[in-house]
């Protein structure tokens, strides 16, 4: 696991080999401390390589190994006895250098690095901290502010700027295994006191207590109840205020409490579950390794409201060449403006040249009679978008895929309205597009594998976290969002207010609490969809038939404040009241608040106290419910795709894992228990009964969430 050679005579060089990221397993770090003790023992070799084979230099720690039995040499004292060598160490860095392995390479003497790679303390975003001194090292080798700003976001920085910040020494566009091996044999014999990195001092400002206080603030407000950036944190004012033995103690004390806690677990599974919805299947059996994409070169984006503004953008930064068509002659005009800005303001956060060559308007659909794949994008209306499938039916080129990008249309309806809906799926984009890192791509019952294939691919190219799901109302985020809301609402009117539940949830963690969210989404989007189904019905403003729709409970009270025309941010009134239409500050709102009063008097409500336990049993459970009924009905193929859809859709908070391995920390049992309470105490809301999988799933001892895929197999098999 870990290759030793003698080359040039005198530089002996040490090659990781654990693919695919070199992770220092218990195996690669035997062979590492072995390596290096026959290095140091060899008079021929005079100096010492450390590389990664494949060009990469080593994705740190094996995270597979956390949370289990872990043997071999710790990590600590390897990279101490590396510093320790009185032979010079140069670490030559291709590709990755993150976690343990940027730990590894801060323990050499030197660092080479080639120009492409990247490097980083990304522990953070496991739910660790760099704990094999690194938290004290970079301090100590860029200062307390640098090190910080790394250490507590796990950021990636480029050679570039690590050669600014003074992690790497020299920085290469040839290969870097050689230039280290020169700069090896450059350096050997030469005295390596000033290069030991944990014997300096740390540079620190004059008032370390007003530097520390100040991040912690800032760190804690974005951490959203994350637990591991106030460790960093702390273990770096240990780098900064103690000795580098004591603060390694420090770190070792620090990463204890971390190592074992729910939300590295969440964390470490949500990085696998990102990995595992790559590898999708199809209730066919169609998978991602025996489906071949087609590539795209051209595409075309069909409608330029919001939705497809950002489409073309994230499409033309890929590098695709994009025909952008609008046929409402204001919204053309005014999309072309926006587009560009986009383009251009993007480019300048990157330091790149924005792609307006890679867009061409038209205002007429011929003109993607040529493209390989189209992306609808018209309004939310199916009459609509029916038209356009028919129209695209007979003007694309044989063989174009053709995708829409609907938030809960029946994409295999769309498809009915072509001549070949096996080119048809679904591109759920979030807003704004080319920002929003989701995709669910949709595939109806004649999706052909091809097609779901190259969705995904495309979906990959554009920098997309791609899931593939089936076809459903909402599909999977936005079908499990609606309990979610009207368990929101129902709160409402039974006593508490749009402060109490948006209070629960961002301390639960998610970025905006549900009406906060709302505001900014704008009210009359969900009111448009609740009028199509034939539920709005404003003369209904009291008497027992006013809050039953279909047989169920249900809301009026977001109808009534569009009736207001309080849409939310964009009107300035909503749940919230805003200093003007457009900002973004939500405030307390007395006109809401007595709304409320007013209306449960109408009605005979009489408010009782909720506390925030129950807010968040009623929103999440009945959104878990919904999720488990996406399971049973085989909508996703497993609650990894659940989750990733949640955290990187909806702000589900990461720490927490997402909504079914959130279920699995509570337990199933405890989750079914509180659904049946409340669904007793509510009848009248059917999607609060508990559903059979998750009864199943208890019944069979409720196994991890890693297992579920497995039980439901089994479980569908009995049946
Ligand atoms: C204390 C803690 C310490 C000291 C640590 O070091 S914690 C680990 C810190 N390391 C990281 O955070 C890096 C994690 N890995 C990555 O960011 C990326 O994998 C990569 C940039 C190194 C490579 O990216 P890419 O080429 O796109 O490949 P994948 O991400 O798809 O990965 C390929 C497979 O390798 C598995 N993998 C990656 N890193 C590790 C790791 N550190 N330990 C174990 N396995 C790892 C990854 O899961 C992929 O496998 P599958 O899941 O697809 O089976």
């Amino acid at each position: 696991m870990a290759q030793f050679t003698r080359v040039s005579r005198s530089v002996g060089l040490i090659t990781l080999q654990n693919p695919p990221v070199n992770a220092l397993s218990a195996v690669a770090r035997q062979g590492i401390v072995d390596a290096v003790k026959r290095a140091l023992s060899d008079p021929k070799v005079k100096s010492v390589v450390i590389c990664g084979q494949n060009g990469i230099f080593c994705g740190g720690a094996d995270i597979k190994e956390f949370g289990t039995n872990i043997t071999g040499p710790p990590l600590v004292p390897m990279i101490h006895a590396i510093e320790a060598s009185n032979k010079p160490v140069v670490a030559a860095i291709e590709g990755s250098a993150f976690g343990g392995g940027l730990e590894l390479a801060l323990g050499c003497h030197y660092r080479v690095a080639h120009s492409k790679a990247k490097l980083g303390l990304t522990e953070v975003t496991l739910g660790l901290l760099p704990a094999a001194g690194g938290t004290q090292r970079l301090p100590r080798l860029i200062g307390v502010p640098a090190a910080l700003n790394l250490i507590t976001t796990g950021r990636h920085v480029t050679a570039a700027e690590a050669l600014q910040l003074g992690i790497v020494d020299q920085v290469t566009d040839h290969n870097a295994v050689d230039e280290a091996v020169k700069f090896a044999l450059s350096v050997a014999g030469k005295s390596l006191d000033a290069r030991r990195i944990s014997t300096y001092p740390c540079p620190c400002p004059s008032d370390v207590d007003a530097l520390f206080e100040e991040v912690m603030q800032k760190v804690r407000q974005s951490a959203r109840g994350a637990i591991a950036p106030i460790a960093c944190v702390q273990a770096v004012r240990a780098a900064a205020t103690l000795p580098y033995s004591q603060g390694m103690e420090r770190e070792q004390e620090l990463m204890a409490t971390l190592f074992t806690s729910g939300q590295a677990r969440a964390l470490q599974y949500c990085f696998f579950a990102q990995r595992a919805v790559g590898r999708w299947s199809m209730p066919s059996g169609a998978r991602w390794d025996t489906s071949k994409p087609r590539s795209i070169h051209k595409a075309a984006v069909i409608g330029l409201g919001t939705m497809g503004r950002g489409i073309a953008v994230a499409l033309a930064q890929t590098g695709l060449s994009v025909v952008a068509v609008e046929t409402q002659e204001k919204q053309f005009m005014e999309a072309k403006k926006m587009v560009s800005g986009m383009m251009e303001r993007g480019a300048k956060r990157h330091g790149t040249a924005p792609p307006l060559d890679k867009i061409t308007y038209s205002q007429n659909i011929q003109a993607v009679a040529d493209v390989d794949l189209v992306i609808e994008a018209v309004f939310e209306d199916m009459a609509l978008k029916e038209k356009v499938f028919q129209q695209l039916s007979t003007i694309c080129k044989q063989g174009t895929f053709l995708c829409t990008n609907t938030s809960a249309l029946d994409v295999d309806h769309l498809a009915s309205q072509t001549r070949n809906p096996e080119l048809v799926v679904g591109m759920h984009f979030f807003a704004p597009a080319h920002v929003m890192k989701l995709l669910e791509v949709v595939y109806g019952p004649r999706s052909s594998p091809q097609a779901v294939a190259t969705a995904m691919q495309l979906g990959k190219k554009m920098g997309k976290v791609s899931v593939a799901v089936g076809n459903c109302r909402g599909f999977v985020g936005n079908r499990m969002l609606k309990p979610y809301l009207e368990q929101a609402l129902f709160l409402l009117e039974e006593g508490a207010t749009p402060e109490l539940v948006d209070g629960a949830l961002e301390e639960f963690g998610f970025a905006l609490g549900v009406f906060k969210m709302s505001d900014l989404s704008g009210l009359d989007v969900g009111w448009k969809v609740r009028k199509g189904d034939g539920l709005v019905e404003p003369g209904l403003a009291s008497g027992p038939s006013a809050r039953i729709r279909q047989g169920r409970r249900y809301s009026p009270l977001g109808d009534l404040l569009c009736e207001q025309g309080r849409f939310g941010q964009k009107t300035g009134q909503g749940w919230y009241r805003y200093d003007k239409p457009g900002s973004r500050v939500p405030r307390y709102d007395p006109w809401l608040h007595s709304f409320l009063e007013e209306y449960r008097t109408q009605h005979g409500i009489v408010a009782r106290r909720i506390d925030q336990q129950e807010v968040l049993e009623r929103c999440l459970y009945a959104l878990i419910n919904e999720g488990f009924r996406i399971l049973e009905d085989g909508i996703a193929a497993g609650p990894e795709d659940i989750d990733i859809i949640y955290v990187f859709g909806y702000s589900w908070p990461r720490h927490r894992g997402g909504p079914m391995f959130y279920a699995s920390m509570v337990g199933l049992a405890k989750v079914l228990e509180r659904l049946e309470h409340y669904h007793q105490a509510h009848p009248d809301v059917p999607y609060m009964q508990p559903c059979n999988l998750l009864r199943r799933l208890v019944a069979s001892g409720s196994p991890p969430v890693h297992k579920w895929k497995e039980a439901i197999k089994k479980l569908r098999s009995q049946l």
